[in-house]
């Protein structure tokens, strides 16, 4: 048999931590909730090795610059207020006494084992109680649409149901009907530290909301959507349970309908002039609560928690008027023009006018739904820069980059002008799964000339 290697279960974590007079801790621990560590057994408050008239506040996973960008612009404003502190490095190491387990046991077991089955899931259930409830086992490989995967229950009641936390936000899911992979969690992380407070985000493939809870949390407003109903039920459900469905609008529709839907410039429009065109009452989606419709009303939205003012209501003097954003080789998004004046009030979002980021986490057809993009989007309306796509994808031995992006501009048929690839983790010996990240390529957009109104 062999050894348990127990260095494979070592996380190591990169984290930043505020340093801060000791007698301060009660109030910013208050203001920065939810973006401290938020580990079990694991305190975000520790003394500061070199002073002890100060402490560290270890800041959560989520928070990956030193300036903090991570946090909203508000609470940072209040904590500089507050008090004079210091941004330091944080390392801490998670090892294999640490792992504790839920109450369901995953097995994938395969090949001669199989024949051990229950007597394996017996005695893993036997031995952990009362903490073991279910034990499952993983059948077959995973074929169907909502990329669900089958469970066979080996010992223990019946319910899949389970809660999992991730950078500090808690996700309700029942395993036997939604897509999950918590091996993701670390790319979750990285997509939405490009995202800015008060960016618009449409995540095509949502499932139960790894991207868009948090980046709701940022204070972004996502537009997310999954075509497996029961996805969408928890994704709302998430939604609720971390505070930000005033900032999350659940679609459950297929992925091109939803950003042809999102994109549709509303029939009035049409007729308006520009000047009559800005004092045109679209109907808003309800505040307080998601928006639970399929896609039978003009994509308008009213929120009013964000303290941010949105694209719509800014002037193109406001935007710049060379396109915004950029994506720079280290993957993180430069600040861009189009930026936001603050403000707080009800504020109406016309996604067809602009939004920042589109997820697209299909990655074994994701390239494939690209062609939802030609002729989606009506340069005349729009405001600022086109949106960042960022696409899943495979890699298998017999592609490379190249062909990976000559398929995306098929798709597209349009040329992508400086692609970006991040390399996610390797899903079989020879296939890696990737993230191909593009500014939506001008010559997608219809472009009607402005005079001829
Ligand atoms: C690989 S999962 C990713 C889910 C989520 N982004 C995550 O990281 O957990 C892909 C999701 O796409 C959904 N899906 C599959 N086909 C779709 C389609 N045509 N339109 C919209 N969603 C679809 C599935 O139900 C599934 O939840």
């Amino acid at each position: 048999m062999t050894a348990l290697d127990e260095r494979k279960f070592e996380l190591k974590l990169q984290l930043w931590a505020l340093c801060i007079p000791r007698e301060l801790c009660k109030h910013v621990t208050r203001l920065l909730n939810g973006y401290m560590l938020d580990k079990p057994r694991i305190k975000p408050i520790i003394e500061d090795p070199t002073c002890d008239k100060n402490r560290y506040v270890v800041l959560s996973d989520k928070v990956q610059n030193s300036d903090l960008s991570e946090i909203p612009a508000q609470t940072l404003f209040v904590l500089k207020d507050l008090c004079k502190f210091d941004v330091v490095p944080y390392s801490l190491s998670l090892g294999y006494s640490y792992w504790g387990v839920g109450h369901i046991a995953h097995l994938n077991i395969i090949g001669e084992l199989l024949s051990y089955k229950d007597v394996i899931a017996k005695v893993i259930y036997d031995k952990n109680q009362p903490r073991i409830k279910t034990v499952v086992n993983k059948v077959g490989s995973i074929s169907n649409e909502f990329r669900v995967p089958k469970f066979e229950v080996l010992a223990g009641i019946d319910d899949m149901v389970t809660e999992v936390k991730q950078y500090g936000a808690t996700f309700k899911l029942d395993y036997g009907l939604v897509y999950w992979n918590s091996r993701l969690e670390h790319e979750h992380i990285r997509l939405i530290s490009l995202f800015l407070d008060g960016d618009i985000i449409c995540d095509m493939f949502s499932g139960i909301g790894p991207f868009v809870i948090p980046a709701a949390q940022k204070g972004c407003i996502v537009y997310a959507n999954d075509l497996n109903p029961d996805s969408v039920r928890y994704l709302k459900i998430n939604a609720e349970i971390n505070k930000v469905d005033d900032r999350v609008c659940a679609y459950n529709m297929d992925a091109r309908a939803f950003i042809c839907h999102l994109m549709q410039v509303p029939d009035c429009l049409e007729t308006f002039s520009e000047s009559e065109r800005s004092t045109v009452y679209m109907k808003e989606i309800p505040i307080n609560g998601i928006d639970h419709r399929e896609a039978t009303e003009s994509p308008c939205t009213t929120f009013s928690a964000s303290a941010t003012k949105r694209p719509s209501e800014i002037s193109e003097e406001e935007y710049g008027n060379e396109g915004g954003a950029e994506l720079e080789v280290t993957g993180r998004i430069k600040r861009s023009r189009n930026k936001r004046i603050r403000g707080f009030k009800p504020i109406n979002i016309r996604t067809w006018e602009h939004v920042d980021h589109v997820v697209m986490n299909l990655p074994a057809s994701a390239l494939q739904f690209l062609d939802a993009f030609r002729g989606l989007i009506h340069r005349k309306y729009w405001k600022g820069s086109l949106p960042w796509i960022h696409c899943y994808c495979f890699l298998r031995s017999t592609e490379t980059e190249d062909s990976l992006i000559s398929e995306a501009e098929s798709a597209l048929n349009a040329k992508i002008l400086h692609p970006i690839f991040h390399r996610i983790r390797d899903v079989a010996p020879n296939k890696a799964m990737f993230c191909l990240s593009f500014v939506l390529p001008e010559e997608t957009c219809v472009n009607e000339n402005p005079q001829s109104e």
